[in-house]
């Protein structure tokens, strides 16, 4: 499984532009490309939807710009920083530095960020037809798209707030869109069941798919992951990389990495419970459960 490309943002100008060193991914980029099982279903009419049912072997695709978008967040927070007294603009935080969407400096940071998002996508279309050869290849098994979604994006959108519908420029930092059933910006084949949304666990738990639900309040977000608990930093200090492929290989989950370091920063510990996040986020009403996915085998990059 991996990532169908959205339909393309529909119009600039409007509100305040963002750019956050706290909405940046991690220089040190997480990929990982893994084959699961989907062990349960809980939406069985919306699972069928999206082509998928217990028992079914799926691959999970997580690659973004391999830290291309964080450096623009850098450079850009930098120049909004610079920028912001021309706007009569004041935050509480550095990190907020903002600028108007349609000023020059708001522009150029969502020409860069759209550029790197770009190349994330462009990623994973490369890893998805290495996937689709590779079980040609070993199983004459061919692989059909479930979704392509990108993460850490901010994007212009129309939303009600207070009643009015405004164009605003939101932000998804460790966070994804999740569209409900019948939205306009739904490809056709998904309007009646809502969009696909991704949650990766880690490579040794579970992940999930969910399917976005109507009344978010979040517009239209949800998580894309479990989430850090251990920085990498922390995770590379508890774990040694060769035990950590030691101990997955003996719970039946085949490991490949690109180096023992990369492994232990992505160590199951250094993450959230995904089961709790993926329950809360359906408690919070921002996207719901559909299927759940364990780990045969995983690639780290
Ligand atoms: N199924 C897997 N999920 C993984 C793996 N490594 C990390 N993760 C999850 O992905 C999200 C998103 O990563 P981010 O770098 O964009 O924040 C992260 O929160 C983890 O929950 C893996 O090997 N397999
Ligand atoms: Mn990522």
């Amino acid at each position: 499984m991996s990532w169908k490309a959205l339909p393309p943002d529909r119009s600039a100008a409007g509100p305040w532009n963002a750019a956050s060193t706290r909405s940046a991914a991690s220089a040190a980029a997480t990929t990982s490309f893994e084959v699961q099982t989907i062990d349960h279903v809980y939406d069985p009419d919306v699972a069928a939807a999206f082509g998928l049912h217990t028992g079914q072997v799926c691959v999970m695709i997580h690659c973004g710009s391999r830290g291309l978008g964080h450096q623009v967040c850098t450079d850009h927070v930098r120049t909004m920083e610079q920028a912001m007294h021309r706007y009569r603009i004041s935050v509480p935080d550095r990190q907020l530095a903002c600028t108007p969407v349609d000023s020059p400096p708001g522009r150029d940071y969502l020409g860069a960020m759209a550029a790197a998002a770009n190349y994330a996508r462009a990623n994973r279309q490369l890893l998805s037809e290495a996937a689709r050869r590779a079980f040609v290849t070993a199983a004459g098994a061919g692989l059909e798209l479930v979704y392509d979604i990108s993460h850490n994006t901010a994007k212009l959108e129309t939303h009600e707030v207070d009643g009015v519908e405004r164009l605003l420029c939101v932000h998804r930092k460790g966070a994804t869109r999740a569209l409900p059933p019948g939205d306009p910006s739904l490809p056709t084949d998904l309007t009646d069941a809502g969009q696909p949304v991704l949650v990766p666990g880690t490579m040794g738990t579970a992940s999930y798919v969910m399917v976005g639900l109507p009344g978010n309040d979040a517009f239209h977000s949800a998580c894309h992951g479990a989430g850090r608990v251990w920085s990498r930093h922390h995770a590379l200090k508890m774990v040694r990389g060769e035990r950590l492929r030691d101990r997955l290989e003996a719970s039946g989950i085949a490991v490949r990495p690109s180096s023992w370091r990369g492994l232990a920063e992505e160590a199951p510990e250094a993450y959230k419970d995904v089961d709790a996040v993926a329950a809360v986020t359906e408690g919070a009403g921002l996207a719901r459960l559909v299927a759940r996915l364990v780990p045969l085998g995983v690639v780290k990059g």
